[in-house]
């Protein structure tokens, strides 16, 4: 029987670019280990900072160096194109994270392509990405939420007339503290917490150099909170786990700093919080219209007992400590059969 040749997509211009790296390395390894390894031929393909595809001797490199070429993303790719090794391609599997990559853009151009591909679709994706349009779709399934207010870039840089009146609505609608984020990103790049007005006023102009549209969220206290979900039309949640850390919020140098943070799966939270968690997991990941995977993100407001849901990842971080692939490890589905599923309903979604 001849492999099924699986493209792994990975990089990508986004300010994620260094964890689709990591991702990647971890997803090709569980794809080439054991039984996978008679099932599946894995072709990387890498997506500079600039947006160019590079296929052959470059992403090999930079899988086994761990380092991105050293491009950026405010220098436009000379040239864009499919390289010719991707017409051998059987199914894609896009580890990219953020825009540009998670957000509809590359599944479009994958669906025109007519090959499947691991994960949502183009709406999905958009939806998912978008932390605004994400919350009026989980706003529409009844999902709980914190209070936010949506920005754009244009009234944060205006004149000095229109940018201390929008200071004004934030706190006397949101309040402090708040959190200022870029719509579209992911690992909380462009992210901050305000306590005071110089630290809201900064924190806008800086999410505004990351997007056009910004999101002002209420702080809340709580435990954080994160499920998986797997599956296409009859998705399945995993068991829960919690992050643990010392710092003021989840940054991202949290995140990526070995020893900042801990994961407990499965999180200590009374059964029926932990049951409610799974139940919105699955609503929000129908809500966007997800496929494939997804990793939901809770707050947990121990003191009155809510579950507020933050947000929603189409393609969380997946290196083989990550939180996705440990809740699944946790609930019965070690890392090499996660990706051979994925890989099987990307090609059961399309029907091949
Ligand atoms: N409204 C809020 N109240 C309290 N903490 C918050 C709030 N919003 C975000 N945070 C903190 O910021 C972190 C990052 O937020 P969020 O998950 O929305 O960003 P992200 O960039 O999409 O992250 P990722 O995709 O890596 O999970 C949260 O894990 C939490 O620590
Ligand atoms: C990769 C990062 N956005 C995550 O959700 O894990
Ligand atoms: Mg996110
Ligand atoms: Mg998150």
């Amino acid at each position: 029987m001849s492999k099924t040749r699986v493209g792994l997509l990975f990089g990508g211009r986004s300010g994620e670019h260094e964890v689709s790296i990591n991702s990647a390395r971890s997803i090709r390894q569980g794809l080439t280990s054991g039984e996978n390894s008679d099932k599946y031929e894995v072709i990387p393909f890498y997506i500079e900072k600039n947006g160019l595809w590079h296929a052959g001797d470059v992403p090999r490199q930079v899988l086994e160096t761990g380092r991105p070429l050293p491009s950026d993303t405010e220098t436009k790719a000379d040239l864009w194109r499919f390289p010719a090794e991707s017409a051998e391609i059987d199914v894609w599997f896009p580890v990219l994270h953020g825009p540009n990559g998670e957000d509809g853009t590359v599944q479009g151009l994958l669906t025109l392509a007519r090959v499947p591909f691991v994960g949502s679709g183009v709406l999905g994706s958009a939806l998912g990405m978008d932390k605004i349009a994400m919350k009026i779709a989980f706003a529409g399934a009844g999902l709980p939420q914190v209070k936010y207010k949506t920005v754009t870039r244009a009234e944060i840089w205006s004149n000095a007339c229109v940018f201390p009146k929008l200071c004004d609505e934030i706190e006397s609608e949101i309040g402090y503290p708040c959190f200022i984020k870029p719509a579209n990103l992911g690992s909380s790049v462009g992210i901050s917490k305000a306590r005071t007005r110089g630290e809201l006023e900064s924190a806008l102009d800086s999410a505004a150099s990351f997007d056009r549209r910004i999101i002002v969220e209420a702080g809340v206290t709580a435990r954080e909170i994160e499920c998986a979900v797997l599956g296409n039309d009859d998705p399945k949640a995993s068991v829960v786990g919690e992050i643990t850390f010392n710092s003021d919020f989840y940054d991202y140098e949290t995140k990526y700093t070995d020893g900042r943070s801990a994961m407990v799966i499965p999180a200590a939270i009374p059964d029926e919080i932990a049951e409610k968690v799974r139940e919105m997991a699955v609503l929000a990941f129908r809500a966007v219209d997800a496929a494939g995977l997804s990793r939901v993100d809770f707050f947990y407001v121990e003191k009155t007992g809510e579950v507020l849901i933050n947000e929603i990842n189409t393609l969380p971080g997946f290196t083989a400590f990550s939180m996705y692939p440990q809740l699944w490890k946790a609930t019965g589905l070690p890392f090499p059969e996660l990706v051979d599923r994925l890989i099987q309903l990307a090609l059961e979604r399309s029907g091949s």
